[in-house]
């Protein structure tokens, strides 16, 4: 698997340092939402419900949550938009069989969960899908935004890191469902998917 490595571009310690500044964002975020207790003005924190996108998001959100300490529900969902060796988008679907969403989320503050925003069409179609159950707040964190013009077009809350436009793997992202399991954020050595172009 390592010989496959082209480059890290992002390494585990960056990966937790910036996890820790991340969730104090979010944590603070809610809190100052929050409504005052009228008795003694301390804040009556609300439930959240994070919504995963599955597969890439799963090291992400595991290790996000732990540095959470708030009430949640997590509701994933899976949307497919690179199946197999794809190293471009082949337009975004959800996969109903994985998705845990339910029927209407009123009054549910719901925070969506993944790992990257690329062309966008990904949080473009959950985040239309969740806007129709009537959430009360709808958020949305990305470890990584890649820097062009749609990524940077489509509204997010919460962004770990913003990385060039180059295919990526590791900590949860993919090649042909591969490397997913390496601890850094890497590039691929091009002879590892030029044939598959
Ligand atoms: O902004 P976009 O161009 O839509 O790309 C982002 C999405 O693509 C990847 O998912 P993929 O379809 O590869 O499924 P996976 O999570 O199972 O790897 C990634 O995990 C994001 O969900
Ligand atoms: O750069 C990427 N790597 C892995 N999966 C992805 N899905 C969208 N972009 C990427």
């Amino acid at each position: 698997m390592k010989q496959d490595i082209e480059r890290v571009l992002i390494t585990r310690q960056e990966i937790d340092q910036r996890l820790d500044e991340l969730a104090k964002q979010i944590y603070d975020d809610i809190i100052a939402d929050s409504p005052s207790c009228p008795d003694n003005g301390t804040p009556i924190i609300p439930d959240i419900t994070l919504v995963p996108i599955l597969t890439g998001s799963i090291i992400f959100v595991a290790d996000l949550i732990r540095r959470l300490p708030l009430k949640m529900q997590i509701r994933v969902m899976s949307v497919t938009s690179y199946p197999g060796t794809a190293t471009s988008t082949k337009g975004a679907s959800v996969e109903a069989a994985l998705t845990r969403l339910p029927e209407r989320l009123d009054g549910h503050h719901v925070l969506i969960i993944d790992d990257i925003l690329d062309s966008g069409n990904t949080l473009k179609l959950v985040k239309e899908i969740i806007a129709k159950k009537n959430p009360a707040t709808l958020r949305s964190c990305m470890l990584l935004r890649k820097q062009r013009p749609e990524a940077l077009a489509e509204a997010c809350e919460y962004i770990a890191f913003d990385i060039p436009d180059e295919f990526v793997i590791g900590y949860g992202l993919d090649y042909d469902d591969y490397y997913r399991n390496l601890p850094e954020i890497c590039t691929l050595k091009p002879e590892v998917y030029e044939n598959d172009l």
